[in-house]
């Protein structure tokens, strides 16, 4: 008698081309899932990001699977999610940018809020539904009342980016609630990583670090440096999305470390890896400043320690030294084979 083998899951990533979805992409991969991505038609550097990112090609032609489509193309999505019946949705992509967001506060709605939204009525009108997850965010929290924030802190939003992930988070809580689809949130505080992209304040200060301990760069224009954040290790940030599809029932979790430290602090951190004082090259820049700010954001992960199992364990300094490593060691490739324009520092973020 032979005994059939179940065939291994199917996971759709929306935002594959991201810092969280190639990591994601990687754990799934390693766990035998076939996996689809959608990435965003003008990102051209999608593909080639991933194609280097998985030097095995044997798995890249095989198991993982990359589809152009937009948020706001849901007639695409749909054929999408027909063809390929995952059993895992896992929903990353949005407009990601806080400070962005009050440049364009309908734009970001319209794919963080309205996106997420449509994606859950077309997973709710499937005849075979896939598990769904949504990134929510700590700033749905904006300034908090308590801290530690959980799952049960209200929500208080005070940019059009935590409006919207706000709508999302809740709309996610809907559909599980009343229309029992198995939907979670995974309410994510900062994660970062050599893959974090350029625009966030740690990417900012710690490739200026490294530019500027390279001769590079002379300065470094940020705004305020007193806002406090929860910073985490993004690899294990996915991990805790994954389990949270596994359990058996679905809910929202928060995934943070518990412990904040100030955007001086990490600056300081990151100077100190190439042997400089921050506060040498750091010059007060307005355009830096947001209308509002999410002052101190801290989270308890108790709830997904104690039912997925899950915890952080990587210490913040190692992120920050890895961080710089990858940033000297590209800028170092740049300079040997003369690529000025590369060099450019990031200085509208
Ligand atoms: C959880 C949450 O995490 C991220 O959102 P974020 O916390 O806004 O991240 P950030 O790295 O842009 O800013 C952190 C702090 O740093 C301050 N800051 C000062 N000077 C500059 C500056 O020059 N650039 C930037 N970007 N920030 C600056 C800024 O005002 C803020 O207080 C996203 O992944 C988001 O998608 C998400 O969900």
């Amino acid at each position: 008698m032979t005994t059939e083998k179940p065939s291994a899951p199917t996971a759709l990533i929306t935002g594959i081309s991201g810092q969280d979805g190639s990591y994601l992409s990687e754990l799934l991969l390693e766990k035998g899932y076939t996996v689809h991505g959608l990435v965003r038609r003008n990102s051209s550097t999608s593909r080639k990001r991933l194609e280097e990112l998985f030097h095995d090609k044997t798995i890249y032609d095989r198991r993982l699977f990359l589809h152009y489509a937009d948020l706001d193309d849901m007639t695409t999505i749909r054929r999408i999610l027909t063809k390929t019946a995952p059993d895992e949705v896992y929903h990353l992509a949005g407009q990601s940018h806080v400070g962005a967001s009050f440049e364009i506060p309908e734009s970001t709605c319209e794919f963080t809020a309205m996106g997420t939204l449509r994606l859950l009525e077309l997973v709710r009108d499937l005849s075979k539904r896939p598990k769904f997850l949504h990134t929510s965010s700590s700033e749905i929290f904006g300034r908090p009342d308590e801290s530690p924030q959980n799952e049960d802190t209200p929500m208080r939003p005070v940019s059009p980016y935590g409006v919207a992930k706000a709508f999302a988070t809740q709309m996610t809580r809907l559909y599980r609630e009343s229309f029992e689809v198995f939907a979670c949130n995974a309410i994510c505080y900062n994660h970062e990583s050599p893959r974090r992209g350029e625009s966030f304040v740690t990417r900012k200060i710690t490739r200026a670090a490294a530019a500027i301990s390279l001769g590079i760069q002379d300065e470094l224009r940020m705004g305020s440096l007193n806002a406090r954040r929860d910073w985490g290790y993004a690899p294990e940030y996915v991990e805790g999305m994954w389990r949270m599809l596994q359990h058996e029932r679905p809910d929202d979790y928060v995934l943070a470390t518990g412990i904040d430290h100030s955007v001086e602090e990490f600056m300081a951190s990151a100077f100190s890896a190439v042997g400089l004082d921050w506060s040498d090259y750091y010059r007060r820049d307005p355009r830096f400043i947001r209308p509002a700010e999410c002052c101190s954001l801290i989270g308890d992960a108790a709830k997904a320690h104690q039912i997925l199992g899950w915890k952080c364990e990587a210490d913040l300094s190692v992120i920050v030294q890895a961080m710089v490593d990858e940033d000297r060691q590209k800028l170092q490739h740049l300079q040997r084979s003369a690529e000025p324009s590369a060099l450019d520092t990031a200085g509208n973020s």
